[in-house]
């Protein structure tokens, strides 16, 4: 808001303004105040050109033609905003069906959208306008179902892009459904550019509008829009150009409007963020010690390759995760470390065929649908925390709003308990002055307070296990001791169980109880964190001899880790 209202204090955002508050003010009052000389006949005054009585000229009938242009806002305005609600509407629900439907329906539509893509617009609205008929109403909704495939397009185009955020993924990790989600999540991020388009669509909608009833498919007498006008103007173009020059400026003019509306609105676009979860009560509970948090045998997922054909990336993987341990992944990227996270929280998409013997959370038996009550077991005993801090917020929501969502839905906190649960989780993450940070938005906070509110978000249920997917590479080393010493923290007081996931051999092996080394989808060694020296896995040697340290001879190249495995060039 505060970014639009910037924006609209610029030169061209107050000129907009006025001009829209202008185009408004004739399309109310014009009517009213204008009817009488738009309509009155006057058979001596008919056909005059323009002069100081008469800008615009006459028409045919001696009505006075700026009256007429003035009076025709209304209608031309209305017109338009009729067809591009329309379109927008229209576009919405066929592009978040297209979004959401199984992958051949999916296909389907989009062919159809793409097919309705490749007509040309104009085309497409005198094709319908033929259907409806040559009235005002028939060329709105000619214009209006013309404009539904652009729509849909950008639409399905907006949803799959979000669907696949990680705020998204976090929010079904916390046990969102697909209506939550599409109005929380969804939504809010596809809503700004979906407004911009709209506003620029409008100026199209309004061209269309005249050039429709410039050819006597739109409105027609004794109705008039600008292009009504227009058109009849055009017949005495030689002798009174200002008859259809003066209807031609208004169209214009309104269309540059529109266009500057949608352009200001883009400028004025926040960028955002989003996080956390909570629970009511005083003292902060303490997983039982009991059965393993994650227990799976023989993990293997599988994704489609370019041609078609299944692609096993994860290939049998076993991991069992005590309660309260903390176990890193290792190795270098595409070895299948997060796809085996991402089996292990349940956020594998329907992309992904996942096999397994055993693959379970706490009891809950992670390769079906969980119910209700397992949905909601898992938005308050899983956390997860992914690489970019910025694309695990949601832009669009506070941080506090993040925060307490998951205690209000799954816990059923009320929003002052909650809020002050997330104002005591963001001190314990070491945030900084919590009641201002927890009304801001995310692009508010810097990189490490973002992955720190992150924490807090699993701060706010009972966590039994925090996922972190690299959560320190987007930052640098200092911000990233802050986030590893938050981590801890949050173990601390939580005694969850962490699963970090790491290129970095040497960060894993400080915070780790327990390494496993993954390579090619194929766990290929498991060591005790304190014991790096005695892997035995060339593959792990390698990673370790990669890592500098003060010894470290820099005139010369640190080894490359498949040569250092295959060569075995260890120390
Ligand atoms: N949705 C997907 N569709 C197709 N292939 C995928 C998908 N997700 C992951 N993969 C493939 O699975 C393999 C393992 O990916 P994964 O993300 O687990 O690697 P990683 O070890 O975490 O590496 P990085 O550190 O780069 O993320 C990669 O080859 C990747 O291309």
């Amino acid at each position: 808001m505060t970014g639009l209202r910037r924006t609209l204090l610029t030169p061209q955002g107050v000129a907009v303004l006025a001009g829209l508050v202008l185009v408004a003010l004739a399309a109310a009052l014009g009517p009213v105040l204008l009817e009488h000389a738009a309509t009155t006949r006057n058979i001596a005054d008919r056909q005059l050109p323009a002069s100081w009585a008469h800008p615009f000229g006459t028409d045919e009938l001696g009505r006075d033609l700026l009256a007429r242009t003035v009076v025709a806002t209304r209608l031309s305005v209305l017109l338009t905003l009729g067809a591009a609600g329309i379109s927008v509407a229209g576009g919405v629900v066929l592009g978040v069906v297209a979004a959401v439907l199984p992958r051949a329906a999916r296909r389907l539509v989009t062919a159809f959208i793409d097919i309705m893509l490749s007509f040309p617009w104009l085309l497409l609205a005198l094709f319908f306008s033929v259907i409806w008929g040559a009235t005002a109403r028939g060329a709105m909704l000619a214009i209006g179902f013309a404009g539904i495939p652009v729509f849909a397009r950008l639409v399905s185009t907006l949803t799959a892009a979000v669907a696949t955020t990680d705020y998204v993924h976090a929010a079904r990790l916390l046990g969102s459904s697909s209506g939550r989600t599409a109005v929380r999540h969804v939504l809010p991020n596809i809503l700004p550019p979906l407004v911009v388009n709209t506003a620029a669509h409008a100026s199209v909608t309004l061209l269309s509008f005249a050039a429709l009833s410039f050819l006597g498919l739109g409105v027609q007498p004794p109705e008039y829009d600008w292009g009504r006008l227009l058109n009849e103007g055009s017949k005495r173009i030689y002798t009174a150009p200002m008859a259809a020059i003066g209807p031609g400026i208004a169209i214009v003019l309104t269309g540059v409007l529109f266009s500057l509306l949608g352009e200001l609105l883009s400028q004025s676009r926040p960028r955002t963020v989003h996080a956390v979860t909570a629970q009511d009560g005083s003292s902060r509970p303490v997983p039982a010690e009991g059965d393993a948090v994650v227990e799976v045998t023989d993990l293997r997922v599988s994704f489609r390759g370019d041609d078609g054909t299944l692609v096993q990336r994860v290939r049998g993987v076993d991991l069992t995760i005590a309660p309260g341990e903390v176990v890193g992944i290792v190795g270098e990227s595409g070895s299948g470390k997060s796809v085996t996270a991402m089996a292990v929280a349940g956020l594998l998409g329907p992309e992904a065929l996942v096999e397994s013997e055993r693959l379970v959370f706490r009891g809950i038996d992670m390769t079906r649908r969980p119910s209700a009550a397992e949905r909601r077991r898992l938005g308050l005993e899983e956390a997860m925390i992914f690489q970019d801090p910025l694309s695990s917020l949601n832009p669009a929501l506070t941080v506090g709003r993040q925060l307490t969502e998951a205690s209000e839905t799954h816990a059923g906190t009320s929003h002052a308990a909650a809020s002050a649960r997330a104002a005591e989780a963001l001190s314990l993450v070491r945030i900084p002055d919590p009641p201002r940070r927890l009304r801001q938005l995310p692009h508010e906070l810097s990189g490490g307070m973002r992955q720190r509110a992150m924490i807090a978000t699993g701060l706010m249920g009972t966590p039994r296990l925090i996922i972190a997917d690299e959560p320190t590479t987007a930052l640098d080393v200092t911000v990233q001791r802050q986030v590893m010493r938050a981590l801890r923290d949050a173990r601390e007081q939580t005694g969850a169980a962490i699963l970090l996931i790491s290129h970095d051999i040497a960060l894993v092996s400080g915070f780790c109880d327990r390494i496993v080394v993954m390579r090619d989808g194929v766990v290929v060694e498991r060591l005790a964190a304190d014991r790096l020296g005695e892997a035995e896995h060339p593959y792990t040697r390698g990673l370790i001899a990669c890592v500098p340290d003060m010894r470290t001879d820099r005139s010369r190249a640190l080894p490359v880790i498949g040569v250092a495995a295959q060569e075995e060039v260890l120390p």
